[in-house]
């Protein structure tokens, strides 16, 4: 058994200093694709959010820039179904698909820039935005093989025996090189399915000597397993046992289903635990579209984040159909509730 806790820091970074500095918590950003949809984005593409990338790069800097006013601590880059594969599937050649995965990092960290720059001519609260110096991070996305596949695989997370780890591996070598030497801070392993992937990136991460961290998120259907049905406790551990890992937990999952999600979590690592949970809605694969009214609302939403911070998260935002007002109420919950909130040490 391999139950040993890891320290969750690697290289210069250190999440528990992050979030020691940042009160014991952070905030999240909500769901780009949603966001650039309700700026009028057509995502019915192979490349989902990442079509943005050819299409409307300044799009996506504002709604980069609409979470940090909504006081995200943390930016997730456009690259979820952005991969090279996907680009010279569309006729770019190689050298421009790495250019684009590369150009998702350089959006999130200009819109921070210009976070920046307005932050220091305002003051803390202005119109409603959140205006201060504080630490922000930019996430490089990578969503899993199933998101590549654009038919909503990662929420099924059944491969077939044709993919192997070493299929996995391979296929997302290349992108998370170019990511990680992008200017990032961490890279987002999003929306994994099941227990191979996430050993696949936990090997990537060591051999291919990745220079920054990484955290990895799981997405349950059912609130005890991730959605192929491996365990949570299993794909935990896996995460847990890499060094490079510097928190881990689940997004785009109904909101139901984290507390219990977390707490299962909670006994077998003492890494950071993150949560970003979707709205409840049902994703329609063959539309590329949320089946509406099945989900909870933003108060709802809110109403379960000290639950989940009690519960031991740490790094709270919301995944698809969540928007900059589901990310400025959880920050609001939070600095309420900081002065009695225990930051999750080892
Ligand atoms: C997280 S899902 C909503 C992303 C989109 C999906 N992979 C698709 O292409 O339909
Ligand atoms: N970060 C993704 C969603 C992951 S499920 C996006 O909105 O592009
Ligand atoms: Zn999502």
């Amino acid at each position: 058994m391999h139950h040993t806790k890891g320290n969750g820091n690697f290289a210069s970074f250190s999440m528990e200093d992050f979030l020691k500095k940042s009160k014991g918590y952070a905030v999240i950003d909500g769901g780009l694709a949603t966001e650039l949809e309700r700026h009028g984005a057509d995502l019915h593409d192979p490349l989902w959010s990442g079509k943005c990338l050819i299409s409307s790069p300044h799009l996506i800097r504002t709604v980069h820039l609409d979470y940090l006013e909504a006081g995200a601590d943390i930016l997730i880059t456009a690259s979820y179904q952005a991969t090279i594969q996907g680009f010279m599937a569309k006729g770019l050649s190689e050298k421009e698909s790495e250019a684009l995965l590369a150009k998702s990092v350089s959006i999130a960290c200009e819109a921070r820039d210009m976070y920046y720059e307005r932050a220091s001519e305002g003051s803390c609260i202005e119109d409603g935005r959140v205006l201060n110096k504080r630490k922000i991070l930019v996430a490089a996305s990578v969503g899993s093989y199933g998101a590549y596949l654009a038919d909503g695989s990662e929420y099924d997370g059944n491969y077939g025996d044709s993919v192997t780890l070493a299929t996995l591996k391979e296929f997302h070598r290349r992108r998370v090189q170019v990511l990680a030497e992008a200017g990032a801070d961490l890279i987002a392993f999003e929306t994994i399915p099941n227990k191979i992937e996430a050993q696949a990136f936990a090997e990537l991460l060591d051999e291919d000597d990745i220079k920054i961290p990484a955290w990895f998120a799981f997405n349950s259907k059912d609130g005890v397993n991730v959605v192929s049905g491996d365990s949570l406790v299993e794909c935990t551990l896996v995460a847990n046992s890499c060094k490079k890992v510097v928190a881990v937990g689940i997004n785009c999952t109904p909101p139901r289903f984290i507390s219990a999600l977390i707490l299962s979590m909670k006994k077998v690592t003492s890494k950071p635990l993150l949560i970003y949970p979707n709205s409840g809605e049902t994703y329609d694969a063959d539309r590329k579209e949320w089946v509406e009214s099945t989900g909870v609302s933003n108060e709802d939403f809110v109403s379960y984040v000290n639950v989940w911070r009690e519960a031991g998260a740490s790094l709270i935002g919301g995944c698809c159909r969540t928007t900059p007002d589901t990310i400025r109420a959880i920050h609001k919950v939070l600095s309420a509730g900081s002065s009695t909130a225990v930051p999750s040490k080892d």
